[in-house]
């Protein structure tokens, strides 16, 4: 590996239906590639990894930033600010055929604030706008902000998004790859959800556990005769009863919590309620044997 490989986070931000979510794919690519992640990674939703021989991007979510109408709203503000402030870069995304509006600029002075993560615009959806629109939209663009780089793009087409990968990875830290690659997967979101339940599971007694608990998505399936509830099977192993005791808490406390905060987690990630039936077992001493770990999901 060459000492500037670079690697690190970056999440996408913008009123709704700029294309985030198209964009997120389409520097993506349609298969996703995950398997074991070191353990000072971030803890938010992961969206897809770009893997380069010269750098690894890791794309997160960030849930809405909405204008704040409650308190409700301003305490989500607050947490989108703090992920905001831990990645490496921020896209601040702008449909090139729309003008800029109250949304997009509470938006940018909301950015303003986060000094120390650089953000690049991104105009979005140029495919559908002429060159005179896409001119104009960076002139106001950069008339708005001071933003690191502007880049027009069009996930449609794909025009510019390899551009688009290179400016953002130029302003992630020189770092090693924080997941590993190879293994690509054509079942990314089967896999996704098993980080995102593991991670849940891992919260609070990371130290006490910290590798002991795998998770694997047994199935994934809309419920029968609903178009808006995906039906989530998982079973969450440990090596030994007493982190099984762990694990589940008093009354089984612990074991709700975890399962709510990775369902809410699995749905931002997919756009979609979710039933999460999750169980746990003792796979004695799964570390150890090979078959199990790969079985697991682990490739180390
Ligand atoms: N023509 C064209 N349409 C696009 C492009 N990118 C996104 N769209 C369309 O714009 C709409 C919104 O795109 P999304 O990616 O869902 O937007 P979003 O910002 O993630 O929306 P929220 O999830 O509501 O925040 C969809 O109908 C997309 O198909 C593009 O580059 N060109």
């Amino acid at each position: 590996m060459t000492s500037n490989h670079r690697a690190g986070f970056a999440c996408f931000v913008g009123r709704p239906n700029v294309g985030k979510s198209t964009l997120m794919n389409a520097l993506v690519g349609t298969k996703v590639a995950i398997t074991s992640s070191k353990p000072q990674t971030t803890r938010r939703a992961i969206r897809g990894i770009v893997h380069r021989p010269d750098a690894q991007l890791i794309i997160v979510d960030t849930p809405g930033l909405h204008r704040p109408r409650t308190l409700l709203g301003e305490r989500l503000d607050s947490l989108v600010l703090s992920t905001l402030t831990e990645v490496d870069v921020i896209g601040f995304c702008v449909p090139a055929n729309e003008k800029i509006g109250k949304g997009d600029r509470f938006i940018a002075d909301k950015l303003g604030a986060v000094k120390k993560t650089p953000v690049v615009a991104v105009v979005t959806k140029c495919d559908l706008a002429s060159k005179e629109q896409i001119a104009e939209q960076l002139l106001a663009l950069s008339q708005l902000a001071e933003f690191a780089h502007i880049v027009p793009v069009s996930s449609e087409s794909g025009d510019n998004l390899g551009p688009l990968a290179d400016v953002l990875i130029s302003e992630l830290p020189e770092s090693p790859p924080l997941y590993e690659g190879g293994q690509l997967t054509d079942e990314p979101e089967q896999v996704l959800v098993g980080e995102l339940i593991r991670e849940a599971a891992l919260e609070g007694v990371r130290d006490e556990l910290p590798h002991s608990i795998a998770v694997v998505v047994d199935e994934m399936l809309p419920r029968e005769g609903r178009d808006d509830l995906l039906d989530i099977y998982a079973h969450m192993f440990v090596e030994r009863p007493s982190q099984k005791a762990i694990v589940i808490g008093h009354k089984g406390e612990r074991l709700r919590d975890v399962g709510t905060r990775a369902r809410k987690q699995i749905e931002a990630l997919l756009g979609t309620r979710v039933y999460l039936d999750l169980r746990i077992s003792v796979a004695k001493d799964w570390q150890r044997d090979p078959k199990q770990l790969r079985r697991l999901g682990f490739y180390d």
